[in-house]
């Protein structure tokens, strides 16, 4: 199952010019995001590395059409300028496109891990069948056949995560957002998490963009960016390890 690579920015999944986005505090405003330069392509595990505060969850939102910039523009796949569109386009590119996995899971309490993922691709227009052939295929996909049934409450935090997970994955997304997404995970969850990842870009085509704190993703990531204080300063382009298992426990 592979995205074909597409779009008219061609390797591109996503460019942005100048960013910039300010939050007012009391009579101050905070500049968050100073100008900032970003792309990311089709097949690449690429990480946001900072400190915190630094403004990677603000960058993540403007770039997925979720949080206006002040300047600047994103144009994503076919579409010129995301933040000219109407909120509703902004919207429907969004459930169409993109994926988002954050750290808090995000599941609906009364709902089985099939129902979290068959709701989202029957928003998405898939009849009822469609969907939850659909979704058993991505449960499967993340570990979780003989955990369909079961509601957040009976899983771990390690498979709330994957359930998180493929419900981003199932519909395919060419965009995936992941902000924080091993945070709240023990190491081992951790790494599935992380391999998971790393196959929806190599195996799915997507363009993943990961925001994290955890060192243990820098391993598998095609490109990692630096971002201090609304400023990009530095950008890597590298090679994942072959193993990233072993290199890790270095
Ligand atoms: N809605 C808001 N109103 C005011 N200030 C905000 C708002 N959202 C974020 N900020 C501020 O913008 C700065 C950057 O926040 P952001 O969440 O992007 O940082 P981050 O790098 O993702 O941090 P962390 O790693 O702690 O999640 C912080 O100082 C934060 O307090």
């Amino acid at each position: 199952m592979t995205t074909a690579t597409h779009g008219k920015h061609g390797d591109f999944a996503i460019e942005a010019k100048g960013l910039v986005k300010r939050f007012k505090t009391g009579r101050t405003h905070i500049e968050v995001l100073k100008g900032v330069d970003f792309d990311a392509r089709h097949g690449d595990l690429t990480m946001v590395m900072g400190p915190s505060g630094s403004g990677k969850s603000t960058l993540i939102a403007a770039l997925s059409g979720l949080l206006k910039p002040d300047a600047g523009r994103v144009d994503a796949l076919d579409v010129d300028n995301l933040w000219k569109l109407s909120s509703g386009r902004i919207d429907k590119f969004r459930l169409d496109h993109c994926g988002f996995i954050f750290q808090g899971f995000n599941l609906f309490p009364a709902l089985s891990a099939l129902q979290q993922v068959t709701t989202v691709l029957k928003y998405q227009g898939l009849s009822g069948d469609n969907a939850r052939r659909q979704a058993t295929a991505a449960l499967e996909e993340v570990g979780l056949g003989p955990r369909l049934h079961q509601r957040p409450s009976a899983l771990s935090g390690g498979e709330k995560q994957r359930v998180a997970i493929a419900r981003a994955l199932a519909k395919n997304p060419q965009i995936l957002f992941a902000d924080e997404p091993t945070s709240a995970l023990d190491g081992e969850n951790g790494q599935v998490v992380i391999r998971l990842l790393r196959r929806a870009a190599t195996e799915h085509g997507a363009a993943v963009i990961c925001v994290t704190h955890d060192p243990r993703l820098e391993a598998w990531a095609d490109r990692v960016i630096h971002i201090e204080d609304g400023r990009i300063l530095d950008d890597q382009r590298r090679t994942p390890e072959a193993n990233p298992m072993l290199a890790s426990a270095h």
